[in-house]
């Protein structure tokens, strides 16, 4: 099963406190960006790369393309104020209607193909997967400092990227959250908005998204882990 992927890559790292797109840190001298970009160019299944981006940064995403020696096609793109406004500009750049689009952020370097693979299998069954892990944590709702009460922790699950989707549902499901103001965190949510089922993958923890000082080092203790 073939697909697009939409490589949302347009955020400012405001958590990171980088002062730069945190998808231009290195991991052993080697940016984030281009170890999310090498798991897409390896599986064959992925036919292009979308990349919404600060179109101010374009010099430097087009410097890491070609210092890298990526071969896919690689669609630089304007992203948009929010995640979800990337996404929906990459949306954009899908011509097909049929066929699966996946989306996958930038900052999550360590997605390995073989959950690709199950993700898209999912999604060829009911038109929308996603990859998620268990909750290790006890979670409470809190207001104030204060605990308003405890989650059950058996139903929940930490949700990650890929999430995968047939074009013309994830379209739709874009189209309506405009219509509505609705603003997700996850395309998934779009979708469920729409009273449609998501199926859930389980994935594996080494899958973070980058987005806070310490994840660096966590990063680089995941690298050093799987060399
Ligand atoms: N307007 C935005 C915001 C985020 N992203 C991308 O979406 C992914 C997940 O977003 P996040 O981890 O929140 O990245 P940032 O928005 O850069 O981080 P922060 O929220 O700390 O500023 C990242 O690859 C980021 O580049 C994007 O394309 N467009
Ligand atoms: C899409 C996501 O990675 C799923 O966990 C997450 O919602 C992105 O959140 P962010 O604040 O845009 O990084």
């Amino acid at each position: 099963m073939f697909y697009e992927v939409i490589i949302p890559a347009a955020g400012k790292g405001t958590r990171m406190k980088a002062g730069k797109n945190k998808l231009f840190l290195t991991l052993f001298d080697i940016p984030l960006i281009v170890y999310t970009l090498r798991v897409f160019e390896q599986d064959p299944a992925c036919r292009r790369i979308i990349l919404p981006i600060n179109m101010d940064e374009k010099a430097e995403f087009d410097r890491i393309i070609a210092e890298y020696s990526f071969q896919k096609p690689i669609k630089l793109i304007q992203g948009g104020a929010e995640r979800q406004d990337s996404v929906y500009n990459g949306l954009q750049a899908v011509n097909e209607e049929e066929g699966f689009v996946l989306v996958h952020d930038g900052a999550r370097p360590f997605i390995q193909l073989v959950q690709i693979a199950a993700l898209v299998k999912a999604a060829s069954k009911s038109g929308s997967a996603i990859l998620a892990v268990p909750v290790k944590d006890t979670i409470k709702k809190v207001r104030d400092n204060t605990v308003l009460e405890t989650v059950e922790r058996s139903s929940l699950w930490a949700v990650q990227t890929p999430q995968a989707f047939r074009i013309s549902l994830l379209k739709k499901a874009h189209a309506e959250a405009r219509k509505k103001g609705l603003l997700g965190t996850d395309e998934a949510s779009l979708i469920e908005n729409m009273g449609l089922e998501v199926s859930v993958i389980e994935g594996n923890y080494d899958n973070i998204k980058i987005t806070t000082p310490e994840d660096i080092f966590f990063a680089e203790a995941i690298l050093r882990k799987n060399k």
